[in-house]
């Protein structure tokens, strides 16, 4: 990586730059403003990877020493995005993507600093920003007249006007008005992140001030196919992000308070949805056995904690999502006790441990507390997916999925479908006595046990 001071050499600076911005953007793909990416993760690499391409001038940071060592060879940590392990062998072989777990050697280079750490909660449910302000600091030590600081990961509004600008104010030696700072939020999903970035739509900005907007936008422009969405200011930005995943959470646990009701009026409610929903002003989500992710059952807790609005309706959904692991886990019982089983004495086989079908991360993910309450229960709790190699946040003993065969379980429940569970010759399973299709994803089964599936209800018998 070039650095900053003798990359921009007869160039200047982005923020701030009094050149038109055609040349501005010629100086940014020639690699005259270097950029520094602080996190590596599912976001972080492939947003790396997009900014290298672009620019030819990329180091990411990361604490963890395997993700740098792993990227320094040209390997990558990231498995499931399509295209992202060829990308970054190229662009490490050709030394436009470096990796380094020196924050502040990487801040002292680059003049573009891209913030994509982890947003989480704590155990009381507040927002978690501790990574971000370290990261922080270690941008302030080496920030230099004219660069800008782009914001990426998930945070509560006002964030980057305060925590972000303010400390970077206070703790650089800079003054308002030569360093920029904007919230650029990542709208991506896993498993297409390099189709997203680059440009599935556009990228939303809000700076500190209308110059951080400004150069912000130069980037994104550059980076994006679909262009900007600028909007007033960095705490906008921030809502929109935040709006988007509490649009989704709440109308989850829509879906799933009405799949509920299936039992008692009789219906597939599943159809009931679909059918809804082709009214063009109504998209009913789908029912499910939770919500998992660092992202959408996390996000309404960065409104309902930091400020004094009262948000009911959030806090509601938050309670009717959380709730679904225990539905789950009283359908099992309700079908084993049909089935003259105490699920005490039963042996359960759950299939599908991550938060969603195809990424390997399980925080919050449903099959953590399934399996927590089913084992309080003393029921013996096994655990299949193809994605992971340590189960120890779940209360199972793992098996590889060719060892289903040989294992007669009493109930089977599908929380997460991955596609590998497509290759279960389910007539070869010892038929469990109850199947708990968690995402309708079980269809055509052939089998004579008891099957309940989340929003359509049970059926005895063939299930088709
Ligand atoms: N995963 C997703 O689908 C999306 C995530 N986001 C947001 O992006 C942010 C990052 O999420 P993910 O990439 O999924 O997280 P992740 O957990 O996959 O990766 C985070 C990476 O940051 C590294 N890290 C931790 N502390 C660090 C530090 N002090 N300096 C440098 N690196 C550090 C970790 O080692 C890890 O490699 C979060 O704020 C999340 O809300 C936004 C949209 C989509
Ligand atoms: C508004 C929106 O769709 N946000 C996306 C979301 O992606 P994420 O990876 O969290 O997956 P997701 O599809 O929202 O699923 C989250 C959880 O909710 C469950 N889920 C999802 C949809 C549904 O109808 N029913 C349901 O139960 C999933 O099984 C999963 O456990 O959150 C991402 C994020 O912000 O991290 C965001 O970038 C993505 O665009």
């Amino acid at each position: 990586m070039t650095d900053a001071n003798s990359s921009r050499e007869g160039f200047g600076s982005l923020y701030g730059a009094s050149t038109d911005e055609g040349a501005q953007k010629e100086a940014f793909t020639s690699g005259k403003f270097p950029v520094a990416v602080y996190g590596l993760g599912k976001m972080g690499l492939p947003l790396a990877a997009v900014f290298a391409e672009i620019c030819g001038n990329v180091i990411g940071v990361d604490i963890d020493p395997d993700v740098v060592s792993s990227l320094q060879n040209g390997d990558c940590h990231i498995k499931q995005e399509p295209g992202l392990g060829s990308l970054v062998a190229d662009l490490v072989n050709n030394d436009s993507l470096q990796a380094t777990t020196e924050p502040r050697e990487a801040a002292r280079d680059a003049s573009i600093h891209v913030v994509i750490v982890p947003t989480p909660i704590t155990e009381q449910k507040e927002p978690d920003l501790a990574i971000l302000d370290t990261v922080i600091a270690d941008i302030a030590t080496g920030l230099t007249e004219g660069d800008i600081v782009l914001v990426e990961c998930t945070v509560p509004p006002k964030t980057t006007e305060t925590r972000v600008f303010e400390r970077l104010l206070g703790e650089s030696d800079l003054n308002r008005g030569e360093f920029g700072v904007a919230f650029c939020p990542e709208r991506t999903s896993s498993g297409r992140a390099l189709e997203d970035i680059r440009g599935a739509y556009p990228k939303v900005v809000g700076g500190i001030d209308d110059e951080s907007t400004r150069a912000a936008s130069v980037i994104y422009d550059t980076i994006n196919s679909e262009g900007v969405l600028t909007v007033s200011d960095a705490t906008t930005a921030e809502a929109v992000k935040l709006f988007e995943g509490l649009y989704r959470d709440v109308n989850i646990a829509l879906a799933n308070e009405l799949g509920q009701f299936t039992d008692e009026l009789g219906i597939d409610v599943r159809e009931a949805i679909d059918i809804a929903n082709t009214q063009p002003f109504c998209h009913i989500h789908n029912p499910g056995p939770g919500v998992g992710g660092h992202c959408i059952p996390y996000y309404p807790y960065f409104l309902i904690k930091p400020f004094e609005t009262p948000a009911p309706l959030l806090s509601a959904a938050r309670e009717v999502n959380d709730s679904m692991p225990s539905f789950t886990v009283a359908k099992v019982r309700e079908g084993l006790e049909s089935q003259g089983i105490a699920i005490e004495d039963a042996k359960i086989v759950i299939l599908g441990l991550t938060y969603r079908p195809g990424v390997k991360e399980i925080r919050a993910s449903p099959a953590i507390s399934i399996s927590q309450e089913l084992s309080a229960l003393d029921a013996e709790v096994f655990g299949i997916d193809p994605l992971l190699d340590s189960f120890e946040e779940f209360d199972i003993q793992p098996i590889e999925q060719d060892k289903l065969y040989e294992l007669s379980v009493d109930g089977l429940i599908l929380v997460t479908p991955h596609e590998e569970f497509e290759q279960i010759q389910w007539t070869e399973l010892d038929d469990p006595a109850v199947i708990i299709d968690g995402r309708a994803s079980l269809e055509n089964l052939e089998t004579d046990s008891w099957v309940y599936t989340i929003g359509r209800g049970k059926q005895i018998g063939k299930y088709s």
